[in-house]
């Protein structure tokens, strides 16, 4: 039985002009050790299993729950032989069954993902404000937000930042072929991101006014500080079902920060709460911080070069499982995958 992860100091080779951080996801040596401890998981219960699932054992060893496996910032090589080399260690019977019981993929269903709900009805009656407008109602609005929890905790809610009509026709001009790259991305267990829930990227130019006044006025938002790039600024379209989870990951991309905007109202759903959390933190610890209207965006830092109040931070995020319900989402300032 492996006693105790053994003590190291890896860090990550900083990139030019930045702060170097320790990502405990990539410390070799107590990933080898996260690795032998799983081989003993898996080769204890006699079960068969994927190779993602080992990854998730590796992760939840290190005491990373809910983790996906894979993504940018935790990109780690669980190859096969570094898991065969695991239970090598772990004794040579282990080793034999591991030969034995090796699986490929589980055939993991998609999990039922709401229908996108179609257009909403225009009202004839009421003008629909310029872009200008929308854009200088949105900045307004920024300029009188108090932001120092964003920096100390490294997430704001920013409430009705769109009002729940805008949010609701943002989700019906949304619901458009035409709007959306045609590729849809799945949430899986068996690719090591979550469950339940999909994306795709808003074709460039087809974010419905409300939103565009709103990624302006963000990028523009002092407090975000340095301001996106041209290729952090996709946006997605986000839907889960029921059992729909987003494991904890960081976005490709080096922008420092990220947002979600609520297009359906909480009460469709329960759940589904979007956190950030701190790898550098021991005991890791999350932040979870709930919708409480459509139209609220959440802010948050989206990785180790957000300028938070305390330093050496190195942010993820996620979203806890929709236990019920359906739940609609943008996420704004996504790097160029
Ligand atoms: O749906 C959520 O709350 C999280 C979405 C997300 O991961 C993102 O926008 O980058
Ligand atoms: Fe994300």
């Amino acid at each position: 039985m492996p006693k105790r992860p053994p003590a190291t100091t890896a860090t990550c080779s900083p990139k030019k002009g930045k702060t170097a951080v320790v990502n405990p996801l990539r410390d070799e040596d107590k990933l080898k050790f996260a690795m032998k401890s799983a081989a003993e998981h898996f080769w204890q219960r006699k079960e068969p299993f994927t190779c993602v699932q080992w990854g998730q054992q590796v992760y939840a060893e290190l005491g990373y729950h809910d983790f996906a496996v894979n993504d940018a910032g935790s990109r780690i090589k669980l190859n096969g032989k570094l898991r065969e080399e695991a239970f090598d260690s772990a004794g040579s019977e282990a080793a034999k069954w591991l030969r034995r019981n090796r699986v490929k993929r589980d055939a993991d269903k998609i999990g039922a993902l709401p229908a996108l709900p179609g257009p909403v009805p225009q009202s004839a009656e009421v003008p629909v404000p310029t872009q200008q407008a929308l854009q200088a109602q949105a900045q307004a609005q920024l300029e009188a937000v108090d932001v120092s929890a964003l920096y100390e905790s490294g997430a704001l809610l920013i409430p009705k930042l769109l009002t729940q009509q805008q949010a609701r026709e943002c989700l019906g001009a949304l619901s458009n072929e035409e709007a959306l790259e045609k590729r849809e991305t799945h949430l899986r267990r068996s690719t090591g991101n979550g469950a339940a829930g999909s994306y795709f990227t808003i074709r460039q130019g087809q974010e419905p006014p409300a939103l565009q006044a709103i990624i302006e006025a963000l990028r523009d938002w002092p407090a975000l500080e340095p301001s996106p790039t041209p290729a952090q600024r996709d946006s997605l379209l986000l839907r889960y079902g029921c059992g729909g989870i987003n494991f904890a990951h960081q976005d490709q991309g080096d922008f420092a920060w990220q947002a979600v905007l609520l297009l359906n109202p909480p009460s469709e759903f329960e759940g589904g709460a979007l956190y950030v959390t701190d790898v550098n933190e021991s005991p890791l610890s999350r932040r979870e911080v709930p919708f409480e209207c459509e139209g609220d965006v959440i802010v948050f830092a989206a990785n180790s070069t957000a300028p938070l109040k305390k330093k050496g931070r190195n942010m993820y995020h996620g979203m806890t499982e929709v236990t019920r319900g359906q739940r609609f989402a943008i996420g704004m300032f996504q790097g160029a995958g």
